[in-house]
């Protein structure tokens, strides 16, 4: 695939010198963390922790269960709210949409469907949301194999709150006392083969522009493309983030903004047609199937999120109100579904 590597505005960071550096190298990391959350809300982070042979397992995993019949992928639904985020969700069930809450906005938005499915998990303690796991003997070994990733994921989350938790001046465990529980949630998406002018036009949608709700997302995704993230000098204007070998693309989520007093960003991002792969543009193409693996890390449910230390002061004001991740989240959650 082309892709100019010169324009690229998302840092590539090696967070190695977070786990194994001297207390100096560690700083400047967490320094170089902070300045790319505070002006691009992106980054691509090199070694994340998550064993490469762990991802490549998610997404061999990923593939088996989409390429199950409808009935049987239909076996361990999404039920029917928004805030219960378990379970597998077909092709147009869900459409995320930014910052809409109205019924009538969001059905407005719903005509242009998301071409993409997607099945959900999370923490298999979490008491308030059980795992609604595919049965052992349709698809043996996923479990055990998303709970281990999970788990590296939970990790690899650890280092990067501390890491940013130093970058902003906070003790080094200051994130990491508000995500004791690990109630995050894990999605596999599916972006079906579609044709391709029918996502340059607009007529289908693989995910529409928007922020995450959480404190900041680990995504995986394939080699395919798509991925889009606003540019922070020209707001409309979406540059591509292509597959990056060996790295996971980082983003900061609303409750982290917010948490922050906009000091860190959220960016919009979407994922729409891959970049051409060649010249020929007469033909009518199909965008190869994509395959992408989110993990979304919020704060522990009952905690209160009210403006960091270090992120107000006499000539600061405080922009937002305090919430509590639950009110907040389950808010974001039931307008998409
Ligand atoms: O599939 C992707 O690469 C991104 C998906 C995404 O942004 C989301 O699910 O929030
Ligand atoms: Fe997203």
């Amino acid at each position: 695939m082309t892709f100019d590597m010169e324009n690229l505005s998302i840092p590539i960071i090696d967070l190695e010198p977070a786990r194994t550096g001297t207390p100096e190298q560690a700083a400047q990391v967490a320094q170089e963390v902070y300045l790319a959350f505070k002006n691009v809300g992106f980054a691509y982070i090199k070694n994340h922790g998550v064993p490469q042979s762990l991802v490549d397992g998610a997404f061999e995993w990923s593939q088996k269960f989409f390429a199950l019949s409808q009935s049987d992928k239909m076996k361990s639904p999404h039920p029917p709210y928004g805030w219960y985020q378990r379970g597998y969700s077909g092709v147009g069930r869900e459409k995320v949409v930014q910052m809409i809450f109205d019924e009538e906005g969001i059905a407005g938005k719903r005509k242009t469907p998301d071409v993409k499915e997607s099945y959900d998990l999370g923490n298999e303690n979490d008491p308030r949301l059980p795992n609604i796991w595919p049965a052992e003997e349709l698809i043996p070994g996923f479990r055990a194999h998303f709970n281990q990733f999970y788990e590296a994921c939970a990790a690899a989350e650890d280092l990067l709150l501390r890491t940013i938790a130093i970058g902003m001046g906070l003790e080094e465990t200051f994130f990491l006392d508000y995500h004791r529980n690990k109630t995050n949630q894990c999605r596999l998406l599916h972006y079906p083969a579609v044709e391709e002018e029918l996502l340059r036009r607009g007529e289908a949608e693989r995910v529409a522009a928007h922020s995450d709700f959480g404190t900041m997302t680990i995504l995986f995704q394939d080699e395919v493309g798509g991925l889009e993230v606003e540019d922070i000098h020209e707001k409309g204007k979406f540059n591509p983030a292509p597959y990056i070998q060996g790295t996971a693309v980082v983003n900061i989520g609303d409750l982290l903004m917010r948490w922050s007093n906009d000091e860190l960003k959220s960016t919009l991002h979407r994922v729409r047609a891959p970049p051409l792969m060649d010249s020929d543009t007469t033909r009518s193409k199909m965008t190869p199937d994509r395959y992408s693996i989110p993990y979304f890390i919020s704060p522990d449910r009952d905690r209160v999120i009210e403006c960091l230390p270090g992120c107000y002061g006499p000539d600061r004001p405080k922009n937002y109100e305090p919430v509590t991740t639950q009110q907040y989240v389950d808010m974001r959650l039931n307008a998409i579904y």
